[in-house]
């Protein structure tokens, strides 16, 4: 069997040019365009249109019916449907928590090679792995990141309680942190469909369901050539990532122009609607395809939490926003299936995962 070797690792050794493996055919290489920066008055150098939307979350402090908190759903049912992207601030996380775990990821990936690898698995289902590029010995190309992750399966495992004691607890007071975050946007964003409350805690599938995945790129000779994550849908429901706000990488298909996201500062997160959402909304609400480029310089870390159903759960368009001038777009799904598929379409280049579902 091959021995995998984490991209960290070829880096630290001293790589001079990108190995042929992480070469991307030419159609999706990407167009190094410039750079950008974030001033206090706002973003230089990206036109405001394509800047992504930015919730300001402190009217989520006021009860159900203030009206402050009915624009705010109003208006993020809009960015739901225009970008599928959007950056929340104010959210009620503690900056500390964040940073906590950046500093204690970084010490984790700092560690010699052979510390990082005793967790080495390419699986998707244990409970705590650390793996690189998606699925190193499948794929045409190869990925320019590694990855710690960390799965909780409600009833099944919890990765969190056995994340490696050089991060555990931070993780866990993230993670603690950040569902919470991710179940109120989660409601939020049905909410903003005009769904009634006893409807969504009804028949609006939950999403007990987390996966941590805690992304380091390290710095590529060449990033022209390649990508840290290539083009790409989230699967689950609801993606809550806290990009790196000093190195640059994220790009979103905004209407099929590659549009960065530059975070409005530190504690900012990013959020976007994955697959499920879209299947659920009949297509209403788009999950976006993103990529990550690489970094001449630096390197980058991302921490992205996915949340989503119940590998049991069915997914099928939610019957009140089906109707004969809306027919199905999507059929229903076990997400069980819909996840095995994931794992081989992402394999192939130019096919969306949603294609499995799409009618
Ligand atoms: O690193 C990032 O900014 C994005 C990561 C991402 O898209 C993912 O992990 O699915
Ligand atoms: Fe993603």
């Amino acid at each position: 069997m091959e021995t995998i070797v984490g991209i960290k690792q070829l880096v630290d050794e001293g790589l001079r040019e990108v190995p042929p493996l992480y070469i991307r055919p030419p159609d999706e290489r990407p167009t190094i365009t410039g750079s950008f920066s974030m001033s206090t008055e706002g973003i230089d150098g990206l036109p405001q249109h394509l800047c992504i939307p930015i919730f300001d979350l402190s009217p989520l402090s006021y009860d159900e019916e203030h009206p402050a908190r009915e624009h705010l759903i109003r208006d993020l049912g809009r960015a739901c449907e225009e970008w599928g992207f959007f950056q929340v601030i104010n959210h009620g996380i503690n900056s500390s928590v964040i940073q906590n775990l950046r500093r204690a990821a970084a010490k984790f990936f700092e560690q010699p090679a052979e510390e990082r690898m005793r967790l080495h698995s390419q699986s998707f289902r244990a409970p705590v792995s650390y793996s690189t590029s998606f699925n190193p010995s499948m794929e045409r190309v190869r990925e320019w990141r590694d990855t710690l992750f960390f799965n909780r399966f409600p009833g099944f495992c919890d990765g969190f309680k056995e994340a490696p004691a050089i991060c555990r607890k931070e993780v866990q007071d993230y993670i603690n942190e950040v569902e919470k975050l991710a179940r109120t946007l989660y409601k939020m964003i049905f909410q903003s469909l005009g769904l009634e409350n006893k409807y969504i805690n009804t028949d609006v599938p939950d999403i007990p369901r987390t996966l941590m995945g805690i992304n380091y790129y390290p710095p590529c000779p060449n990033p022209s050539l390649t990508l840290g994550l290539g083009s790409h849908s989230d699967v689950s429901c609801l993606t809550v990532l806290h990009p790196d706000s000093e190195v640059l990488g994220l790009e979103i298909n905004h209407k099929g122009t590659w549009v960065p996201v530059l975070p409005v500062d530190a504690s900012a997160f990013v959020i976007n609607l994955a697959d499920q959402v879209e299947i659920l909304t009949n297509g209403k609400y788009r999950s976006i395809e993103h990529r990550v480029l690489t970094n001449g310089e630096k390197a980058r870390m991302s921490i992205a939490c996915f949340f989503g159903p119940l590998e049991e759960t069915v997914v099928a368009p939610l019957p009140v926003l089906i109707d004969g001038n809306n027919p199905p777009k999507y059929r229903a799904t076990l997400f069980k299936d819909y996840n095995r598929n994931f794992a081989s379409s992402r394999l192939q280049p130019n096919r969306g995962t949603l294609d499995f579902a799409r009618i």
